[in-house]
């Protein structure tokens, strides 16, 4: 072996500021700070956050395959996720690692193949057409507020198959108040002291009256024998070997609602964005929307999540060491793709700041380039439903409405919590088409 190639058992270099400054920056402006850390220290370097936690983030696809393709048993993206345990309910996919893992996945994959998709399509277009219908016209719209409140309502729906309006109406502002309330709930897991305040104290109450509501619900519909419907409770609901208990089934409920809610709304928000910022772009994306191209919509979506990835990096937790790329990493070590820099990088997309779907129409981009939604035995189990559900509701705003952008320039990203959100809400201005 070469000196050049000669694994290295030191940590990658990094910045040296303070860890809690670290914490802070990562928190706050993590999609400002990783692009300048990664000019200066290369294409891997160590983030060092509080509590002795060591991130390595990787942005090399090569390294990204490594950690994708690498044994369960040694990347834990479970204990990764460690931060949402006061979220989560104990049973959560999310937190799960190995055998437990496994077992979760083949029990709740059946709700997510192509077949149980194409039975929750009419639903979801309903949903979409309801929306569309009422948008305004003739003013600024927050889209990221409105495909919010959209996207809740395809879980409400079609995820815990609540139809009618009366119950509807419960449900609506509580599963808000445990959604808006999830930071503080993360933060005081970080802190103690702050499970003193109100917000936190709010967020547990609530999510205990939801936690009923779901148990409720299970007990109600396995009493009825209620397993034949179009909705994704049904599905799980259905007998499989080794089937889920009912507070397994109520955590996998809950981990749906916060993993497939505020991404696709946020997925969607940035998508309209970009399609008001660019009028060619737009009118393509509108006959597509017109004669029902698929294909052009989904591709909007994956363009959308390359350029604006919701979710900006990734974890493994190293159960024992590793190697990647060209470090031997210690035990307890995070390994983290870089999902935002390696689909920021000009090797892989040129040009990388434009708004190009048809990178998405003209074959498929270079393994592990393009990650929005994760990848390996962890890849995002609702990725076919989130892309659905984006094209469905894009056919339909797009068939009814034209939208500009008031200014030329891209709003900021915010970060919240894990979510890389549009700072301004993503605001078009909405006019029936021409
Ligand atoms: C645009 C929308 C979405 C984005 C960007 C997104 C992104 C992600 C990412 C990055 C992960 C982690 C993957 C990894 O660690 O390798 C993940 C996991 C997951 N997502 Fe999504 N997601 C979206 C929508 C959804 C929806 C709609 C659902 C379900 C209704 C969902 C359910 C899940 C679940 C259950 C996991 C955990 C999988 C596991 O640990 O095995 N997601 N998602």
């Amino acid at each position: 072996m070469t000196a050049s190639t000669a694994v290295r058992t030191t940590l990658p270099p990094g910045p040296r500021l303070p860890a809690g400054i670290q914490t802070l920056l990562f928190g706050s402006a993590r999609h400002e700070y990783f692009p300048r850390w990664q000019r200066r220290f290369g294409h891997t370097f160590t983030v060092s956050l509080a509590a002795g936690r060591k991130l390595v983030v990787i942005t090399r696809p090569a390294d990204i395959r490594t950690v994708f393709a690498g044994s369960a048993t040694v990347f834990h993206a479970g204990e990764a996720n460690d931060v949402l345990a006061p979220v989560l309910g104990e049973h959560a996919i999310v937190l799960s690692d190995g055998d437990a893992h496994q077992r979760l996945r083949r029990l709740v994959m059946p709700a997510f193949t192509a077949a149980a998709l194409r039975g929750y399509q009419d639903l979801i277009g309903q949903v979409a057409i309801a929306d569309a219908e009422s948008w305004p016209t003739g003013q600024l719209v927050r889209a990221h507020d409105r495909m919010h409140a959209l996207t809740l309502e395809v879980i409400l729906r079609v995820v815990f198959g609540v139809s009618e309006e009366e119950r509807l109406a419960v449900l609506r502002p509580l599963v808000t108040d445990v959604v808006n309330g999830q930071h503080a709930a993360v933060l005081g897991g970080f802190f103690p002291p702050l499970r003193a305040f109100r917000r936190y104290r709010r967020f547990q109450a609530r999510r205990a009256e939801l936690n009923a509501w779901l148990d409720g619900e299970i007990a109600d519909r396995r009493r009825a024998g209620a397993v034949d419907g179009t909705d994704v409770l049904s599905r799980l609901l259905q007998p499989a070997d080794g089937e889920l208990s009912s507070a397994e089934l109520r955590d996998q409920l809950f981990n749906l609602l916060l993993a497939g809610h505020e991404t696709t709304a946020t997925a969607l928000g940035w998508t309209l964005h970009e399609l008001a910022r660019r009028p060619q772009v737009l009118r393509a994306a509108q006959r597509a929307a017109d004669d029902n191209d698929e294909d052009y919509l989904i591709a909007l979506v994956k363009e959308a999540t390359r350029l604006h990835p919701v979710i900006y990096v990734i974890g493994r937790r190293l159960a024992q060491p590793a190697q990647v790329g060209d470090y031997l990493l210690p035990a307890g070590t995070v390994v983290a793709p870089g999902i935002g820099l390696v689909q920021a990088a000009e090797e892989n997309y040129p040009e990388p700041a434009e708004f190009r779907p048809a990178r998405f129409l003209d074959g498929q981009p270079a393994t592990n380039t393009w990650i929005p939604f994760g990848g390996g035995v962890r890849r995002c189990l609702g990725v076919g439903f989130a892309q659905l559900e984006a094209s469905l509701v894009l056919r339909e705003v797009l068939a009814r409405y034209d939208i500009t952008a008031d200014r030329p320039a891209p709003e900021a990203t915010r970060v919240h919590g894990m979510t890389m959100m549009p700072a301004g809400g993503a605001q078009v201005r909405v006019s029936a088409r021409r």
